[in-house]
């Protein structure tokens, strides 16, 4: 840590405003609700993009708008690249053993490389198109049948869509798809619904424990064991379970089999230990299973909301596929769907407020003084619900990317995916995962919402899930 600027100099410029909390503990009870993106994003209407607030004992420095936010990610990424994780993350993420949660160092430089090169990069996503493939047909398959059996009834899109993602995750990750592994220090055998709690949902809950320690850090050595206990837990039965389904694996690889998947790369590092291996290939199943559904969920509740937008997407998928079904070829083509992709990624940021980067030198931003040892949270959220930069932000309204000078190709038209050297990695793989998901479920069937159901935009957990999962009429076309 440089801790660099003289007093003369952090007098010439100004701290940021901050936002007025209680002795002590500062603005925690005014954070109880746990959607922290939304409650930052009022402040900024009073306090302006960029404020600070307390939290306990630490001070944190909030970022509302794409021009601070962008400041921060590109301009002065080289004082602000590190990371300030909870305790919870630090336990979960195995002390930062993953490409998105490691400092930027060594180890990043080398896993990132990785990640791109041989699971997210243009070329590995061109690879691995059959999966995609054979996700949406199974998907297309599946509906078709649940409405054969229930014409009148409602599909639950949350399960139909998340199984088949997983199935997709477990592929690129490890090479095929699993339907149970017995795990040794568990004793028992896993199903894939067990596979798919304990690599996903129970992390996700994880990652928004709070240990109330986080916030007095001089309290550290009060003990908080009931917390944690399940923390402990929770990581290591993730860990037990990477470890057997990466030796099932291992042991297929030593018998010869050929599979090409993100594991069988990362073997061949000679650098990474077992521990970082388990992080490493954890990591791509839980990125690849969560954002990518909840912003396809998202997309299909507006899209069978807004009927005239589902029609508008329903004629341009005609007039450019005609009777041929939508494939990843079309896609560029199809402008209304891409607009649809980013007003979702707009609207309902999967990713609301971006892990806490942590500022190692002196640095300004938005013309105010930010000391060594801040935190920051860059609220995604308020940049893409911004009234300066968005007209009528709350509104859901595909069109507002037809009318700009956006590049269909641009990936970043919006901060959902960050910005810099940190952006995500798995754009790609979301936009296509997402784009032909959204193109063949509208193609082939017709979406309407159960009635009452117009106004639940409610959100749970870390990434920006539906409070409810979204049921709808779905009716095949034909
Ligand atoms: C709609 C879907 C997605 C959204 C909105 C999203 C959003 C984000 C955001 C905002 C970041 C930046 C965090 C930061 O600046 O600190 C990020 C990083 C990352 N994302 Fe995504 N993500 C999505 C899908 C995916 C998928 C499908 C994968 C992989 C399978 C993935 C892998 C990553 C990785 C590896 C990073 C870390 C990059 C780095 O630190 O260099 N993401 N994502």
């Amino acid at each position: 840590v440089k801790i660099g600027l003289d007093r003369r100099k952090r007098r010439q410029f100004n701290e940021p405003p901050a936002v007025p909390g209680l002795p002590l503990i500062g603005n925690l009870l005014q954070l109880k609700e746990k959607k922290p993106h939304q409650t930052f994003a009022k402040w900024a209407e009073k306090y302006g993009p960029i404020y600070s607030i307390k939290t306990g004992s630490s001070k944190l420095i909030v970022l509302n708008s794409t021009q601070v936010a962008k400041e921060a990610m590109v301009a002065k990424f080289p004082s602000i690249s590190t990371r300030k994780l909870s305790k919870a993350l630090a336990v979960l993420t195995s002390n930062k053993k993953m490409v998105a949660t490691s400092d930027y160092d060594d180890f990043h430089k080398l896993v990132k490389r990785c990640i791109i090169i041989n699971l997210l990069g243009a070329g590995a996503q061109k690879q691995l198109r059959d999966h995609r493939d054979v996700m949406v047909s199974n998907m297309i398959e599946n509906l078709e049948t649940t409405i054969k059996e229930n014409p009148d009834g409602v599909v639950n899109f949350r399960e139909l869509f998340k199984d088949e993602l997983f199935q997709l995750a477990l592929k690129e990750a490890l090479g095929l798809d699993i339907d149970s592994i017995y795990v040794p220090e568990l004793g028992k055998e896993l199903t894939k619904q067990d596979l798919y709690n304990v690599l996903v949902v129970d992390l996700m809950r994880g990652a928004i424990e709070v240990d109330w320690r986080d916030f007095f850090p001089y309290l550290r050595w009060v003990p908080n064991s009931k917390w944690e206990e399940n923390i402990q837990r929770i990581a290591s039965n993730k860990f037990f379970v990477m470890k057997s389904l990466i030796n099932e694996q291992k042991r297929r690889f030593d018998q010869g089999e050929v599979v090409n998947c993100y594991l069988n790369y990362l073997l061949s590092e000679k650098a990474l230990t077992e521990e970082d291996l388990i992080s490493l290939v954890w990591e791509v199943i839980i990125e690849a299973s969560d954002t990518t559904a909840v912003l396809t969920e998202w997309a299909m509740y507006e899209l069978a909301k807004n009927f005239d937008c589902q029609d508008q997407l329903y004629n341009e998928i005609k007039e450019v596929c005609g009777s041929e079904k939508v494939t990843e070829e079309h896609l560029p083509q199809l402008l209304y769907l891409n607009s649809v992709f980013h007003e979702t990624l707009r609207r309902h940021s999967p990713v609301p407020i971006v892990p806490l980067r942590f500022v190692h030198e002196d640095t300004q931003l938005g013309g105010f003084l930010i000391p060594a040892g801040t935190e920051i949270a860059i609220n995604l959220y308020a940049c893409n619900m911004n009234k300066k930069d968005w007209d009528e932000p709350d509104i859901w309204r595909p069109e507002r990317f037809l009318e700009g000078a956006h590049e269909v190709s641009d990936l970043y038209k919006t901060m959902a995916f960050g910005a810099g050297k940190r952006a995500c990695a798995g754009s790609i793989q979301a936009m296509l995962i997402t784009c032909i998901s959204i193109a063949r479920f509208v193609q082939e069937f017709e979406w309407r919402l159960v009635e009452g159901d117009e106004d639940k935009v409610d959100t749970v957990q870390l990434t920006a899930q539906r409070l409810q999962p979204l049921c709808v009429y779905v009716k095949a076309r034909n």
